[in-house]
Formats: C-alpha cells, structure tokens, sequence
C-alpha cells in the first residue's frame, strides 16, 4: 500500500479552533489513518490537505484551497457522479480509501449533515462492478502462522472473494507450500500475520498487495467469538486454531472494509480443502506449464484462454477454479467427463445452453451486492432475467441422454427460484432507473397505498393539463399557457397586452420581460397534490424496495446455490465446445493398481498445436516408476512435448477431454516442474540458488503418483557440476521416489544412464539437416541422440554470419583440444587406438564433428549396416508371426517395433 496519509498535522494542530464540518473530517481521519478519506461534500468526494495534494497528483485534478477564519488548507475534489476512473487510479497507485458519504438528507438536518465511512476500498475488497473485471475472481487472503517457540513451524491461508462470498481455507505446513498455495489462489491483497517475516522472498517478490492489518495478528478467543455468524461451532467446523484465526482475519478485514455493518451474511459457506484433496501444481509448474501467464512478452495464449468458451461470467469463473485445482479422485473426474460427454455428443442442444447461458449475469457478484443492501432496482431485473433462463436450461438438458448422473443432478440443482421471480417480477418495473430514491422503480398492483398515491398525482397532473384550456375560454385569453419550473412550479403565463384581461383570482408569481405569471388558489391546491403525492410515493417506493431486497437477501443460500449450478453447466459446455473444436478424446483411468503410467496415442500440445500450423502429434509411454532422458537439438520441440504430457493430465484432471487421439491415464497426486533458467520468467533472480531450492523440493516431496518434468537440470552451473547434478537426481528419482519423470536435457552423456538404471529409457527428437539448413521434424523416437545444432539455431535467429563461422570455429578447437587431451592420455595408458585416433582426427571440422547418421536421425539407422545376428531375426520373425494386428494398438506397435529393432541391433 502507498503510505498512509494520516489525520492532516495542520488540522491536528487546531482542532479546536476548527469549523465543525472539518472537525468531522478529522475525525474520519483518525479512524482510518490507514486510508485517503474522501469527504462527501454535496456532489464531490473531497479531499484536504496532505490527501488532496495525492488525490490531485494521482487524479489529475486541480488543486485547490478552502479558506475560514482557522487557516487555509489544500483541497482536490472528484465528482461523485463520475468517481470510478478516480478511485481506480488511486487503487491502482497503491492508496487504500475509505469513502465518507452524507448518511443524512442535507435539506432535513437541522445543522452539520452527518457523514460515516460507508466503505473502505482495498484492492482485495472491491466489490464495485465497475471496479473489477467481469469473470474474475478478486481474492482477498490472510496468512497466519504458528507460534515462533512451536516445534514446526505451520501456516493456515484462508482466502475471501468479497465480490461473491466465496470463502474457503487450508492449512499449510511449509514455507514453499504457503508460496504455492498463494501462487494458485492468486490473490490480489494478503493480509500477513505480525509473527511472519515479510522481508521472506514469498512477500518480497510477490505481486500482490501486502498488509499488516491488525485483523491478521487475531487471537485465538477473538477468532472463535467473531467466526459465530459464519460457523455454528467453530471449534468442531475449523478445530485448527490457525485455520480459525486466517479465516476471522480475512472476515473482520472484510467486514471493516464494506463499512463495519457487522457480519457479511452472503458468506454462507467456508469450504476446507487439505492440499492432498487436490492435484498439487507447485508455483514453477504453475509458471511454466502457462496456465494462466505466458511468459516472455506475454503475447501467447494460456492453456486457460484455450480451454475458456464460456459464455457468462460465472462459468468464466468456476472454470478458472477447477484448473487451479484439478481433481485426485476419480468419482467426480468422471462424473464431469460424463457431463462433457453428453454435451459434445449433442450440438444443437448445447448450442442452445450456450445461447441461454450468454444472457446469464454475475449471480454470485449479485448475490453479494442483494444481501449487502448495495443493489439497485436494475440488480433485482439481472437477477430476474438470469433466473428466467432455467426452465429453458432445464428442458434442454432434459433432452439430453437419460443415463448421465452428472447432467441429471445438474438438472436438480437448476432451481428455477419460481417464488423469487414472481416477486421480482411483480415487484419490480421492467426497465427501471439507477436510482432507488426517485421513484419509478415499483410495479404497479404491488402495493395500494402506492397506487392510490400514484392516482392523485395523475389526477393532478391531468387537472392541470386540462386548465390552460379551460382558463383560455373563462378569460377570452387566446394565447394562455400553463407551465412549470423547478423554481416557481406551476404557473399560468399571460402576454403583456393582455394583462387587462387576467381575472381577479389570480395572483401574480414572476414579471418577465413580455408576460407576467400567475397562480390561483386551485392551482396552488393541486400543485401541492401533485408534489405531496409524488413525494410520499417516491420514499414509499424507497421503502418498498428495499423490503423486497431484504426478503431476496434471504434467499441468497438459494441464489448462490443456483450460481453454482449455471457456472458448472457453463465450464462443462466450455469444455465440450473446446473438445469438438479442437478434436480432443474422453480419457481413460487407470485403476490405483494398474501402475501402468500415461499412455498417450497421438498427443498434442494443447495451446501450441492452435499456433503452429502442422503441428506433429507424438506417442507417450511413461510407465509407472519410469524416467525418460529426452536428448534432440535445440527447438526441436524436448519441452512442448514434456508440457503436452503435463497438460494431458492436467486437462483430464478437470474433467476435461484431452488434446490426443487415445489417453489412458494414472491419477496424479502432483506435477512437478523443473525448468531450465532461460526458459523460466523467473530469469534474472539468482538462477542456480531457485532452480536447486525447486529440485529440492522435488525432491523431497515427489511420490509413485507423481509426474515430474525436468528440463536442463543442472544448466545453471559449470557443465561438471551440472552434469554430475543430473546424473545423481535421475539415480535418485529412479531408486527411491519412482516418479514418472520427463527428463530433457543437452548432456547427452546422460543417455548411458539408459544401461545402468532398469527403469530408465531414452527418447530423442530427430532433425534433418541439408547444407546448413535444419529442419526439425518435431517426432518424438526410442533412442539417445547427441547432436544439438546450437550454432545452427543461432543462425536461424540472425545472429550475424561472423559470429557464426567464429562459433563453429571454437567448437573446432575445442574438439580438437579435447581429442589432444584424449590422446596424451591414451598414450600415457599406453592403449593402442589407432583407429579411434584416426576417427578423432576426422572430426576436428566441427560440422563434420556431428556423425552424418545423427543429422538423419529417424530416418538413417546407424545399425542398418551392422551384421544380423540370424538366431535374433528367427526370434523376431516368430514374435512378428504371433501378434494380432487388429488388436494392436499404435503405441503397442511402435513398442514392438522398437523391441524388433533392439534384438536385430
Ligand atoms: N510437435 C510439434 N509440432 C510442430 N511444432 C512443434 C512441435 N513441438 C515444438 N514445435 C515448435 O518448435 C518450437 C521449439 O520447441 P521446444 O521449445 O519444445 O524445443 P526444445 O527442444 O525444448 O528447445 P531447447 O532445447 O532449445 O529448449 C516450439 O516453439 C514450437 O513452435
């Protein structure tokens, strides 16, 4: 937050002295030291002293001065009509203000006008429309930790949407957990418990804002006692005293911010989630697999922008909570796919959700706004109209195939809220005003006292559109008229020459320039009808209003729950749109038994395959406890094809059908990703020190159910070091964690680990090379390769010819170097390589250095002209005899083609 503005020191130094009215200004101030406040002052927020020069600095505005006996202050002004862009600007340069409004009518207080803070507007706390972004979610987070003397040290974050209500919390046992559970939340403000260091890299690099609101260092007691409202019991719902405190931290804050009118009643439910309930994706894996942020310049597309063809802000919502925390148990994995299934099995009909789900609004930001007494009349008609959709909703589910459990328990939850929209609709006009004070926005038929009173002003409206005729026949006065001005309300205006004839019961009111107004006794009589009627009407439609809120505020259980329901069917359509567009298939699981690993037919990369015009889809089979060493040139496509692994579990881990032409899939408990320091935005901050601290992680908490990917672990340091870090993390991934793991790396030495470990296999990606010209053929094969075309790809990006040739050239001496080094030390081992040496000698021309096989490699096979063993080609001949063809999978054949291959070779 930008540094609080403080009570002015020029008005503290006189507040005796000061005018009553700046006297309540300070007093506003000191209740919020922590905010800019901004004074209500007929139609302008305004603010003195230190606060205006920042309201002026950062608004644009003039900066002015207001001037009494006491002194002369400083004084920036925003029009209230017009104050969102303003506050927007302050937000966004860090202030955090409260707004005092005129809680009185001005015209009926007997002296000052009374003023209260009726909100407080924080980043985290907005609830204004206008304010936040449609679909979004804007969480407001507290962090609280356990006591320093505690033996572990252990963290709760509870997270709160104030916009919608939803509310939920999680414990946490690490440091690096609390960073990953805050990268997936999200939040926009957190609110840190005093006993947490904020100097720790976690808040220091965040992009969020950082408070030390009071609320975060609760106690225990006080938590429990200011949970009531939410919770029953508390202690039984939340027996975690952390949980408890994180959770009244983010709710007193809450509270504090909407203008401390006690309990937010629309918080109806605080969810607890435990992070094994979810797929775990550590903040690095949330980064690099592009999930909601591209890196880079930002212009590419996230797999969330890919998967999102939702239609309404609730589903654009509710989709981006399920990819933040995709599913572990299959039941409900299933249930959605079910749903998908079903919906991409029918177009039309889900052509017709879509259509209907594209009129829905932000029943859960409206919900919010009902129960906070903050909607108007127009709120009320969304909610109307959104409700009206559901019987449409309803009757083209039910067209849907009969046998789906997901859709039929969809269909239940789609409560049409019948009573609710009767009253809205017999309640509320069809199109009413913004304003809720001046009348226009009841029905009529809802209320007769309001109809009685609407009939007088008819009657008196009519009587006095009636009278300029009949005064021009009682006067003979041609050219009479009737008007009315806010001023002098109505009036009957007479010309100049005719002033003679005006009759004795008139009155004058106004001399103009060519004519006089008049009024008479009747007129004045239904004028004052006129006004009184209008005027009881108004504050009995205020009145009336505002019951009908209050009977909706209570509804807000049902509305939420009908919200839900609309923004699954609308992520579930999403997905299903999303799978018939781009061809994705319904995944199968493996039992927890199988262990078999992921197998993937024809995979694609789900966000690179809509850029790349030919994208080549590629195989996966990654056993259960296996690791694949994954060697090719540089951009020859070693991290899409990992992350299009990733991101095949992960969309089916939503329920989501899966960019592939067949899937059968372990459930994962968490994906891991380790990416090389120039892929990774994280570039720049000590590289080696965040990429070892991530393995480490890794590491430590990697089980069997876990996929993890690797990418140029190691490259962060001397080619040694690094290489040797390989090596020993493949050992130990292998040996003791048997993680499914993807490992892409330069050091090709790592693909002899291939002979050492059981477990461990080499993938390669080929490229062709003709002259200097590389094409890579982005397919993934069995096997290592060595050769990294570095120097190539430099070329293919523009780097200047000389520094090319130069390049190639060093690579030459280096080979040779290496080759001399390689000789001294034969020799001195006295072994007799002389065909080795002569080999060596061949290779000091770097191009050359790359064995010709290996530029074609995939198509050229080094062992095409090695002798066959002829007792292997019998075994192969009578294996290729017994295999069933029209049971045989692609991925299958492929394997026993690489098993033929292997025995022949
Ligand atoms: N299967 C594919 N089909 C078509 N194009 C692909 C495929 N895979 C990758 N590409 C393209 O190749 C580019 C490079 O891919 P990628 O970054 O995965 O290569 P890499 O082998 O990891 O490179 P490096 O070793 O330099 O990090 C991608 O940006 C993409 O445009």
């Amino acid at each position: 937050m930008a540094a609080p503005t403080g009570p002015p020191t020029t008005m503290l130094e006189k507040r005796a002295e000061l005018t009553p009215m700046l006297r309540q200004y300070l007093q506003l101030c000191e209740a919020h030291t922590d905010a800019v406040v901004l004074f209500q002052v007929g139609d302008f927020y305004e603010a003195f002293c230190e606060a205006a020069e920042a309201v002026a600095r950062v608004c644009e505005v003039t900066l002015t001065k207001r001037e009494d006996s006491t002194g002369t202050y400083p004084m920036a002004g925003i029009p209230i009509d017009n104050a969102t862009s303003y506050l927007e600007r302050l937000l966004d340069a860090g202030y955090c203000v409260a707004l005092a409004d005129q809680v009185e009518d001005a015209a009926e207080a007997s002296g000052l006008v009374d003023r209260a803070v009726t909100q407080v507007l924080t980043p985290g706390t907005i609830v204004d429309d206008e304010l936040l972004d449609a679909g979004s979610t804007n969480y407001l987070v507290a962090v609280t930790a356990s006591d320093e003397d505690s033996s572990v040290q252990r963290y709760a974050v509870s997270a709160l949407d104030v916009s919608t209500g939803e509310c939920f919390v999680t414990p946490v046992s690490s440091l690096s957990m609390l960073e990953t559970e805050l990268d997936r939340i999200a939040p926009v403000e957190v609110l840190v418990d005093p006993a947490i260091p904020t100097d720790l890299p976690i808040f220091t690099e965040a992009s969020w804002e950082i408070d030390h609101a009071e609320s975060a260092g609760i106690d225990e007691a006080a938590a429990t006692e200011r949970l009531q409202p939410y919770l029953s019991a508390p202690d039984r719902r939340l027996p975690d005293p952390l949980e408890q405190r994180a959770c009244a931290a983010v709710l007193i804050y809450a509270e504090y911010t909407q203008g401390d009118t006690g309990a937010l009643s629309y918080v109806s439910r605080i969810r607890r989630y435990e992070h094994h309930d979810r797929l775990q994706l550590d903040a690095a894996a949330l980064r690099s697999l592009e999930l909601f942020d591209t890196y880079g310049d930002g212009s590419g597309r996230t797999l969330f922008e890919t998967l999102d063809q939702t239609t309404c802000a609730l589903g654009r919502r509710c989709l981006n909570r399920w990819l933040r925390r995709p599913l572990v148990d299959k039941a409900p994995i299933t249930d959605r796919l079910d749903a998908v299934d079903a919906l991409t099995a029918a177009p039309l009909i889900r052509e017709q959700l879509r259509e209907g789900l594209a009129t829905a609004y932000d029943l859960e930001r409206l919900a919010g706004r009902i129960s906070r007494q903050r909607a108007n009349a127009r709120d009320l008609r969304s909610l109307h109209t959104t409700i009206a959709i559901v019987p449409e909703l309803q009757s083209a589910i039910s067209e849907l195939p009969a046998d789906c459990a997901a859709i039929d328990s969809l269909e239940a939850r789609l409560d049409p809220l019948t009573d609710i929209r009767s009253l809205i609709a017999d309640a509320i006009q069809p199109d009413p005003p913004m304003e809720i004070t001046e009348g226009g926005v009841i029905q009529t038929e809802f209320n007769e006292e309001l109809d009685s009173l609407r009939e007088t002003e008819t009657a008196g409206r009519k009587w006095v559109a009636e009278l300029e005729e009949t005064e021009r026949e009682r006067t003979g006065i041609g050219s009479l008229s009737v008007g009315h001005n806010q001023v002098h309300g109505y009036y009957i205006e007479v010309t100049n020459p005719n002033l003679d004839r005006v009759p004795e019961n008139y009155t004058r009111r106004q001399t103009l320039k060519n004519s006089e107004r008049f009024y008479t006794p009747e007129l004045k009589e239904r004028e004052d009808e006129i006004l009184g009627a209008k005027e009881r009407a108004d504050s009995l439609e205020y009145t009336l209003f505002r019951s009908v809120r209050a009977d909706l505020a209570a509804e807000t259980d049902r509305i939420q729950a009908l919200a839900e329901a609309i923004a699954e069917l609308d992520a579930l359509c999403s997905l299903a749109t999303v799978a018939v567009e781009h061809e994705y298939v319904r995944p199968t699981f493996q039992t927890a038994d199988d262990k078999k690993g992921i197998e993937i037919e024809g995979g694609r990369h789900p966000v690179v395959e809509t850029t790349e015009s030919s994208f080549v889809p590629n195989d996966t089979d990654l056993k259960a406890g296996h690791v694949a060493i994954i060697t090719g040139p540089n951009m020859s496509g070693k991290s899409t094809y990992m992350r299009q692994v990733a991101l095949t579990v992960l969309c089916a881990q939503i329920g989501s059908f899966v960019p592939a032409e067949a899937a059968r899939l372990p459930i994962v408990d968490r994906i891991f990703t380790r990416v090389g320091a120039s892929d990774d935005i994280t570039a720049g901050q000590s590289t080696f020190m965040r990429e070892m601290s991530e393995l480490t992680e890794i590491l430590h908490d990697a089980t069997t159910n876990s996929l993890v990917l690797l990418d140029e672990v190691g490259r962060g340091t001397s080619t040694a070091d690094g290489r040797a870090i390989a090596e020993a993390t493949t050992a130990y991934i292998h040996d003791e964690l048997e993680a499914m793991t993807l490992f892409a790396t330069h050091y090709h030495e790592l693909t002899t680990l291939a002979e050492q470990y059981e477990r461990v296999y080499n993938l390669h990606f080929a490229a062709t090379r003709e002259g200097d010209a590389v094409t890579f053929l982005h397919r993934v094969a069995r096997g290592g390769s060595s050769a990294s075309y570095g120097i190539e790809v430099a070329r293919m990006a523009g780097v200047p010819e000389a520094v090319v040739e130069h390049a190639y050239e060093l690579v030459t001496d280096d080979r040779a170097e290496s080759h001399t080094a390689q000789q001294t030390e034969s020799s001195s081992q006295q072994h007799t390589q002389s065909e080795q040496s002569e080999q060596s000698e061949d290779s000091v021309d770097s191009r050359s250095s790359y064995p010709e096989e290996e530029f074609f490699d995939g198509i050229a096979d080094p062992a095409v002209d090695a002798p066959i063993d002829e007792a292997a080609m019998v075994d192969v001949a009578i294996a290729l005899r017994s295999i069933d063809i029209a049971s045989t999978t692609p991925l299958e054949a492929l394997t026993l083609l690489n098993e033929f291959r292997s025995k022949l070779e």
